[in-house]
C-alpha cells in the first residue's frame, strides 16, 4: 500500500486570490487528514505565490500524519526545513520563475551539493527524497548522495497515458526496479489523477508515497473532498 500525501498548494493558491484567509489552509489540512490522507505536502517557491514560508511553521503542529516539505534547497528554505523539522524533505531543483515543477535534480552534475544538503538534513534527523526524472543514471546518482528515498517525477507517465500510451511506465518500472535493488525509497508525483494512478501504483512495485496536489482540488470540485481522497486510497491499496 502506498500511502497517500495530499499537496495543499492549490488551497493556498485559492485562499491568495483574494487576500484574506479563506479557504485556511491549515483546516483543510486537518480536515483532509480526518478524511484518511496518510501525508500532507507543500512546496513553498521563492515568490511565495501560493503556500507561504508561514504557512509552512502553521502547519507544524497541525499534521500528525507525514509531513513533506518540497523545494529547491537555497538558505532561506534550508533554514525553514531545519527549524520545522518535518517528517521528509523533498529537493526539487525548482528555477525561480517556474510556473511548476518541470524537472528533476541531475544527481550526477549536482552530486557534491546534494551530498552536502542531505547530509545537513539526515543529521537533523529528517528523511530525504530527491525528485527525479525516470532515468536510470539519474537514480545511481541519487543513491551516492546519500538520499533515503527519490520522488519519480510523473508528468511525462501522466501525460502519455491520457494519450492512451501505457508503454510510458517502462521507463518507471525500471527506475523502481533498480532502486529497490539498491535500496531506495520510491515515492512519485507531478500529475498523478484518479485516471492515472491506479495503473501506476500496480506497476511501480515498491511504491512509498505518492503526493497529488492538482487533479485531486479539481476532481473535489465535481466529487467533494472526502469522496476523492477515499477514492485515491482506494486506488491505492
Ligand atoms: C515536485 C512537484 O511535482 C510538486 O511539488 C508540484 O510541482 C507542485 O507544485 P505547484 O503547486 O507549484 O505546481
Ligand atoms: N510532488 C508532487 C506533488 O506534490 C503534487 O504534484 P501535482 O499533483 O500538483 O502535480
Amino acid at each position: 500500500m502506498a500511502k497517500l500525501s495530499v499537496n495543499i498548494n492549490k488551497i493556498a493558491t485559492l485562499r491568495n486570490s483574494r487576500g484574506g484567509d479563506i479557504p485556511n489552509v491549515v483546516q483543510f489540512a486537518k480536515d483532509v487528514q480526518g478524511f484518511g490522507a496518510e501525508g500532507i505536502t507543500i512546496h513553498p517557491r521563492p515568490d511565495e505565490r501560493h503556500i507561504r514560508y508561514k504557512d509552512a511553521y502553521d502547519l507544524k503542529s497541525e499534521v500528525y500524519t507525514e509531513y513533506n516539505i518540497e523545494g529547491n534547497p537555497v538558505p532561506k528554505f534550508m533554514d525553514m526545513v531545519l527549524e520545522i523539522k518535518p517528517t521528509q524533505v523533498t529537493l526539487v531543483p525548482d528555477a525561480e520563475d517556474a510556473i511548476t515543477s518541470n524537472a528533476g535534480w541531475d544527481t550526477l552534475k549536482h552530486k557534491d551539493f546534494l551530498i552536502d544538503v542531505i547530509k545537513e538534513f539526515k543529521n537533523n534527523g529528517i528523511r530525504t527524497s530527491i525528485f527525479v526524472d525516470p532515468d536510470l543514471h539519474q537514480i545511481e546518482g541519487a543513491k551516492e548522495t546519500g538520499t533515503d528515498r527519490i520522488e519519480l517525477y510523473t508528468e511525462a507517465y501522466a501525460h502519455q497515458y491520457g494519450l492512451g500510451n501505457k508503454e510510458a511506465i517502462r521507463p518507471y518500472m525500471a527506475c523502481a526496479g533498480l532502486a529497490n535493488a539498491i535500496g531506495l525509497g520510491i515515492n512519485a508525483g507531478h500529475d498523478l489523477s484518479l485516471d492515472n494512478i491506479k495503473f501506476f501504483k500496480e506497476n511501480i512495485t515498491g511504491l512509498l508515497e505518492v503526493s497529488i496536489g492538482h487533479a485531486l482540488i479539481a476532481e473535489s470540485l465535481y466529487l467533494g473532498v472526502e469522496q476523492v481522497v477515499k477514492m485515491y486510497l482506494d486506488k491505492l491499496k
